[in-house]
């Protein structure tokens, strides 16, 4: 039976223009399982207060990183979503070396691709075995229940349902942590160690952790392994979320105030690793390379050095690989 492997990250705009950023937002935020507000008062948030301005304010923020900043001259057009696709050739890549009959392609549960037409494509071709790897390593409703409910839907009026299974996370796998790890060494072996180091994850409203998401719990263990990994000492780490949107409490502590009160605190040096991001995006090259360092640097702090994402490195791609063959069963 032929297997095939798709990659799933987030979405990102066709253009770092504000149509196409409102274009994007417009689905994504409309997506019952990001904005949990009851679905008249927050679409009229939305379409009144939302999309007239965020689109205009944030389409900037997505030409600065697009086609990548300096250091990261390969990347051309959306750095996530150049990310994504490399993963998938690189891990086409691992498998044809293995000789393993295993194809790969990528999704993107907003905007382009589909996975409703990457899926079309793949049953046209013959594939009848399909793993989908959301490339989030912590579970969560907003993030991987998403997925969940688009195979759900692709699949709703089919009689003849074809083998298809998701991975839910992967927060704890071994390789996924040594991964991490060997980061942040090669990090300190090119740079030295700062005083702290800081785990920034993505935010989500603090009310959907109440009510059982498992998201907090999944970031604080993979946060509790790579310290162990690491062996850091107990001050000389700390977990902050990112990304807060809108005027609900969000997990906590946030990160943009963590790093100021470092900096005023007298905290000269930081290093910054975001485990939540399998790719380097906007929510990392801007907000947490551009604007968390102004805001570390402009409250006292001296050094600040962001730790790109797992992206392309070799560890990563072969971290992704055992995880889906775990799923797929045997692959030769
Ligand atoms: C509105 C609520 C949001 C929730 C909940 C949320 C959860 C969440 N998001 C990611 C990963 C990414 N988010 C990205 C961008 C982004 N996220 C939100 C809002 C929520 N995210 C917005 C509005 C945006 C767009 C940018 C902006 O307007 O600020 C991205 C980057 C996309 C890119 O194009 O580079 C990623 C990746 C996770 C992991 C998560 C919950 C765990
Ligand atoms: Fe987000
Ligand atoms: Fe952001």
């Amino acid at each position: 039976m032929s297997k095939a492997i798709i990659l799933m990250n987030l979405g990102t705009p066709a253009e770092p223009t504000p149509a196409a950023v409102r274009s994007f937002l417009r689905e994504f935020l409309s997506d019952q399982r990001v904005v949990e507000i009851p679905r008249p008062i927050w679409l009229t948030i939305l379409n009144c207060l939302v999309l007239p301005f965020r689109p205009k304010r944030i389409a900037p923020a997505y030409l600065e990183i697009w086609n990548g900043s300096a250091d990261e001259a390969a990347v051309e057009g959306s750095p996530l979503l150049y990310y994504t696709q490399k993963q998938s050739e690189l891990l086409q890549q691992h498998f044809q070396a293995k000789g393993c009959d295993i194809a790969v392609e990528y999704a993107m549960t907003y905007g382009e691709p589909r996975l409703d037409s990457v899926i079309e494509k793949l049953r046209s071709k013959g594939f009848e075995s399909y793993v989908v790897f959301p490339l989030y390593p912590q579970y969560s409703a907003t993030t991987t229940a998403a997925i969940y409910d688009q195979v759900a839907q692709i699949f709703g009026n089919s009689r003849d349902i074809p083998d298809i299974s998701v991975i839910r996370d992967y927060y704890q796998n071994p390789l996924y942590i040594k991964a991490l790890a060997n980061s942040v060494r090669e990090h300190w072996q090119k740079e030295g160690d700062a005083e702290k180091l800081l785990l920034s994850f993505h935010g989500i409203p603090k009310a959907n952790v109440d009510k059982g998401d498992p998201y907090y719990r999944h970031c604080m263990e993979t946060a509790r392994l790579l310290a162990e990994e690491l062996q850091l000492g107990e001050d000389k780490w700390q977990v902050s979320f990112q990304s807060r949107f809108g005027k609900a409490e969000w997990l906590q502590p946030y990160t943009d105030k963590t790093l100021i009160e470092w900096g005023r605190t007298g905290v000269a040096s930081v290093d910054v690793i975001c485990p939540a991001f399998s790719a380097d995006c906007l929510e990392t090259l801007e907000e947490i390379s551009v604007e968390n360092r102004a805001n570390f640097i402009d409250a006292g702090g001296r050094d600040y050095r962001y730790i790109p994402a797992l992206n392309l490195r070799g560890d990563h791609i072969e971290a992704l690989a055992a995880i889906a063959e775990g799923k797929l069963g045997r692959t030769k």
